[in-house]
């Protein structure tokens, strides 16, 4: 056994000598057997909720009436899920009752795909009833049993299915996107927050552009918040090497680029949070400033050395001739004459002491201007070429501002 599943097998030997069946579970196995980087590390257990919270120290009863409890071992989280069937669905997003069983398999018959529905006991050895190893064998995204019911268990699966097209690069099995095309309106019962998280994973994929064209094909994007635009439309952004990008900013940016619409109401729709928002405004100003007048030493400025290097990422991607090469960037940016307001020689202070006023509107105007000036090398960032400058055009300045 390797790590990072020898620190939680102590939680695993617990519960056996407790009695309890204990079983690494889901991605973290998957991700084991890929060789890829294994993510959280799920168990699964016959024990009941309260019998896990007594087993161990320090525990968080997070869903419990889901079977869940987090177990605190050496300064990790761990899910410890009971066995569990769900019943019946009526709302496509969780199943109305839990009921708690005694059987591995029939916990691993309720997950969404064969490669996600594997255990792995304590010595290592892989439970695989629905042939999840072959299907990763043969790069196969496939539901286990019937996609169909799958799909009505938690419409948010279908969305999983295009996310994992595009992080391990696989393909789908054909029933399970004939599925996928022909339950997408069922994506309304799930909430958009999660939605966005599935959609953030598949963009910052290895293959977006295979998952964006399993989009278009099972015309999943008609059920997408703002993406209903139309097949060609939609297909249009099958074509770019999305793989370029880097953070999801950058994928945001690319793609309100990419479909020409207004930015705050398309990405509240996504309900990405503010600072998200904010970002991505920042970039896309930056991107159509460069796109139509090259990289300026304003343009840099405003966006930082970080958002710079996004915004050129993009213009690469859309084979703008703009784009510069990446040290190029960066050595122009890092030869700028300031970096940020705070870089000036002067404060708000010395201009109002020079020119005997009281702070103001005026003020701020006044100092936007310097900057301005000193970014672009009229006036040198020092405090005696400042102040010249000021008292060389004294009168302008005080009718000005
Ligand atoms: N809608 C869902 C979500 C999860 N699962 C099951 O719960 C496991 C853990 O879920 P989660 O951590 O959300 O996904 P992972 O498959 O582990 O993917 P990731 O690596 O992104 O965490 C999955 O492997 C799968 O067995 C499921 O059946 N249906
Ligand atoms: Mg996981």
């Amino acid at each position: 056994m390797k790590e990072p599943f020898i620190h939680p097998l102590f939680i695993i030997h617990t519960l056996q000598q407790a009695g309890h069946e204990a079983y690494f579970v889901g991605g973290a196995v998957r991700d084991m057997i890929l060789q890829r980087k294994v993510g959280d590390v799920d168990i699964a257990t016959s024990a009941r909720p309260d019998d896990v919270m007594s087993l161990f120290p320090k525990t968080i009863h997070v869903g419990i009436e889901h079977g869940t409890v987090v177990v605190l071992h050496e300064g990790e989280q761990y899910e410890v899920t009971t066995f569990r069937s769900e019943g019946e669905y009526a709302d496509f997003r969780r199943p109305t009752s839990v009921q708690f069983i005694s059987s591995l398999v029939e916990d691993l018959k309720r997950r969404d795909f064969t490669i996600n529905a594997m255990a792995m006991n304590e010595k290592g050895e892989i439970i695989d009833p629905f042939n999840g190893r072959e299907d990763l064998r043969n790069q196969l995204i496939r539901t286990v049993g019937n996609p169909e019911e799958r799909f009505h268990e938690d419409a948010l699966r279908m969305m999983r299915a295009v996310r994992f097209v595009s992080q391990l690069a696989f393909s789908i099995s054909d029933k399970t996107k004939r599925a996928i095309s022909e339950h997408g309106n069922l994506l309304k019962h799930v909430s958009v927050e999660r939605i966005t998280i599935e959609f953030e994973k598949l963009l910052l994929g290895k293959r977006p552009s295979l998952a964006l064209a399993l989009i278009a094909d099972t015309k999943l994007y008609e059920h997408l918040p703002g993406l209903d635009i139309g097949e060609e439309a939609f297909r249009r952004l099958c074509k770019y090497d999305w793989m370029m990008l880097e953070d999801i900013s950058e994928c945001w940016t690319l793609l309100l680029y990419l479909l020409g619409v207004d930015l705050d109401p398309f990405l509240r729709k996504w309900k990405l949070a503010n600072r998200q928002i904010k970002s991505v405004k920042l970039q896309l100003g930056g991107l159509e400033d460069v796109l139509k007048n090259g990289w300026s030493k304003e343009t840099m400025y405003k966006l930082g050395e970080e958002s710079s290097l996004r915004v050129n990422r993009i213009l690469q991607l859309v084979r703008s001739t703009n784009y510069l090469h990446t040290t190029l960037l960066v050595s122009r940016y890092r030869e700028l004459p300031i970096h940020s307001m705070k870089e000036l020689a002067i404060t708000g202070q010395d201009v109002m002491t020079w020119l005997n006023r009281k702070g103001g509107p005026w003020l701020s105007a006044l100092l936007q201007t310097i900057e301005m000036k000193v970014l672009n090398g009229e006036i040198k960032n020092s405090k005696a070429s400042i102040k010249e400058w000021i008292q060389s055009c004294k009168q302008i300045l005080e009718e000005r501002y």
